[in-house]
C-alpha cells in the first residue's frame, strides 16, 4: 500500500477554488455554495462554475487515507469530540454526509454556503474565513468506542482495536475532557480556518450532536516530513526527530494504516488516534539545570543531538557508556521510548503545543502537549508504550495527562458522494 500524493500534501492542478478567488470575482457569477445533504449523502455542490484553479496550500480531500494523519503538520490545530445526541441513525448518516461535504469544500478553500442569505435566515457559512487561503486546511474524523453502544446497534461492529483505553500508570484525567462518541481534528496554517470547521461542524451538527470538549494547539510538536525542520516543543527540545516520517512508506504501512488483519472491513486503510492533553509544568522545569533537562530527555537542548552525539541525526547510541555509567540514562524519555527498548513499538505523533491561560489554583500556566498519535492498533502500540513511560520515564516529575481520547478513523473518502462512515453506517440508511 503505498502513499498517494494527497498524503503529501501536493494538489494536482486543476482542482479548487479559493475562497478568495471566489470572492474577488474570478469564477464569476454569485459565491454561493451549498453543501447537498438532502437526497444523497456527502454530495457537494456548487452554484458558481465549476472549480476552476488548485491553490498550491490545498491538500487533497479524496484519497485512499484521510488526510490529516502523515500529511505534513501544519501550523495550527482545532480538535473537538463530540457526543451524539439523536437515536435514529438516518439523522447521523444524514449529519455525516454534510460534514464530509463541508470538509470538501473547506479543504479546497470554498465556503460550505452562501454567507449572504436571506436577511431572515442565518447565512449557511459562518463567514470568518473568507478571504483567507485554506493554509493546507486537513479534517479528519473518527469514531469512539462509546459510538459503538446500544443506541444505533454497532455493537458487533465495534473493532477490537477500538476497546476503550485502559487505565494508565500516572493518569489524572479528567472525564469531561476526554472521550467522545466523535472526534474532528483540524489542522491549518491559519488558525482561524481550522478553527471555522469546528465551529461549522457544530453548527451542521445542531441537533444530532454536541460539542464534549475541545482543544485549540499551535506549534506542531512533530515533524512527519524529511522535508520539515523538527520543531521545538514547549520544554524547548527538538521534537519528532525520530517520529515516522511519510517518506518511509514502508515503516507508515507497517505502523500505521490498517490493513487485511483488521476484524471490520470498514476500518481497513483507516487508523486509530490516541489524544492525550498532557500539561507540562514549565515553571519547574524552567527551574531545572540544563543539564538534568538533557539527562530527562536524552538529548541536548539546542542541537537536539542524543547524549554521546554531535548531530539531530546521529543514531541514539542506547549502548554508550562512560564512566561505567550509560551516557544516555536508564529513566531517560528517548531511551524508554525507543523501539529499540520497548520491543519494537512504533507510533506516529502529530500532536501540538497548547496554552489554556492560569491554573487558578497555582497561578501557574496551564500549558502543554496535546499529544496525538496515529497507530494501527493503539491497544498494542501507545497503550505498552505509555505503560512503560507512566511507570519509568524521568519526564513524569514535569507533566501530568489530564485527558485521553481513542478514535478509530476510517478510510479517506474515495469521490464526491462518499462520506465519513459510509463503510459503517451505509447500509443502515436508505
Ligand atoms: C506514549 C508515547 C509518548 C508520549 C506520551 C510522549 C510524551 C512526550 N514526549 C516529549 C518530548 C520528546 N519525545 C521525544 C521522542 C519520543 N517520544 C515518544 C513517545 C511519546 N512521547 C517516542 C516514540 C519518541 C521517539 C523515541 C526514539 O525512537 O528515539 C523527544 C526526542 C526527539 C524525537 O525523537 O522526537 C522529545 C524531546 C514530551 C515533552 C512529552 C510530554 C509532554
Ligand atoms: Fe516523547
Amino acid at each position: 500500500m503505498g502513499l498517494s500524493e494527497d498524503q503529501q500534501g501536493q494538489a494536482p492542478a486543476g482542482r479548487g477554488v479559493s475562497r478568495r478567488r471566489l470572492l474577488g470575482g474570478a469564477v464569476g457569477g454569485g459565491a454561493g455554495l451549498l453543501v447537498g445533504a438532502a437526497g444523497g449523502y456527502g454530495t457537494a455542490r456548487a452554484t458558481t462554475s465549476s472549480p476552476v484553479s488548485a491553490a498550491p496550500d490545498v491538500v487533497p480531500f479524496y484519497g485512499e487515507h484521510q488526510a490529516g494523519v502523515v500529511t505534513p503538520t501544519q501550523g495550527r490545530l482545532a480538535f473537538a469530540a463530540f457526543d451524539v445526541v439523536t437515536e435514529d441513525v438516518q439523522q447521523l448518516a444524514a449529519m455525516l454526509g454534510r460534514w464530509s461535504a463541508a470538509a470538501a469544500l473547506m479543504t479546497a478553500g470554498q465556503s460550505v454556503g452562501p454567507v449572504e442569505t436571506a436577511p431572515q435566515a442565518p447565512p449557511v457559512d459562518t463567514g470568518e474565513a473568507v478571504g483567507l487561503a485554506p493554509g493546507r486546511l486537513t479534517v479528519t474524523v473518527g469514531f469512539g468506542p462509546s459510538l459503538f453502544d446500544d443506541r444505533f446497534g454497532l455493537a458487533d461492529r465495534r473493532p477490537a482495536a477500538l476497546a476503550p483505553l485502559p487505565a494508565l500508570p500516572g493518569d489524572a484525567l479528567e472525564e469531561a475532557r476526554s472521550g467522545g462518541d466523535l472526534c474532528v481534528q483540524a489542522c491549518s496554517d491559519d488558525p482561524q480556518v481550522a478553527f471555522h470547521v469546528i465551529r461549522n461542524f457544530a453548527r451542521i451538527g445542531r441537533g444530532t450532536v454536541v460539542l464534549r470538549w475541545s482543544q485549540l494547539g499551535f506549534g506542531s510538536t512533530a515533524s512527519t516530513s524529511t522535508a520539515q525542520e523538527t520543531p521545538r516543543n514547549l520544554f524547548g527540545f527538538k521534537d519528532g526527530t525520530n517520529n515516522l516520517k511519510l517518506e518511509d512508506r514502508a515503516a507508515i504501512d507497517d505502523a500505521v494504516w490498517v490493513g487485511e488483519e483488521s476484524d471490520q472491513a470498514w476500518m481497513r486503510g483507516g487508523t486509530y488516534a490516541v489524544t492525550r492533553r498532557i500539561r507540562m509544568h514549565i515553571e519547574s522545569w524552567d527551574a531545572d539545570f540544563l543539564a538534568d533537562q538533557e539527562s530527562v530527555i536524552g538529548r541536548h537542548k539546542l542541537s537536539g543531538a542524543p547524549l554521546g552525539g554531535s548531530k539531530e541525526t546521529d543514531v541514539v547510541d542506547l549502548a554508550a557508556t562512560k564512566g561505567g555509567e550509560p551516557v544516555i540514562p536508564a529513566a531517560a524519555h528517548v531511551r524508554l521510548a525507543s523501539p529499540h527498548t520497548n520491543g519494537g513499538i512504533r507510533i506516529l505523533r502529530r500532536g501540538y503545543s497548547y496554552t489554556d491561560g492560569i491554573d487558578a489554583k497555582t497561578g501557574e500556566l496551564d500549558a502543554g502537549l496535546f499529544f496525538i498519535a496515529f497507530q494501527k492498533d493503539a491497544h498494542a502500540q501507545f497503550v505498552p508504550l505509555q505503560r512503560r513511560l507512566g511507570q519509568h520515564d524521568a519526564l513524569n516529575e514535569y507533566i501530568t495527562h489530564t485527558s485521553s481520547a481513542l478514535f478509530a478513523c476510517p478510510p479517506g473518502l474515495r469521490a464526491v458522494g462518499d462520506w465519513f462512515g459510509k463503510g459503517l453506517l451505509g447500509d443502515l440508511v436508505s
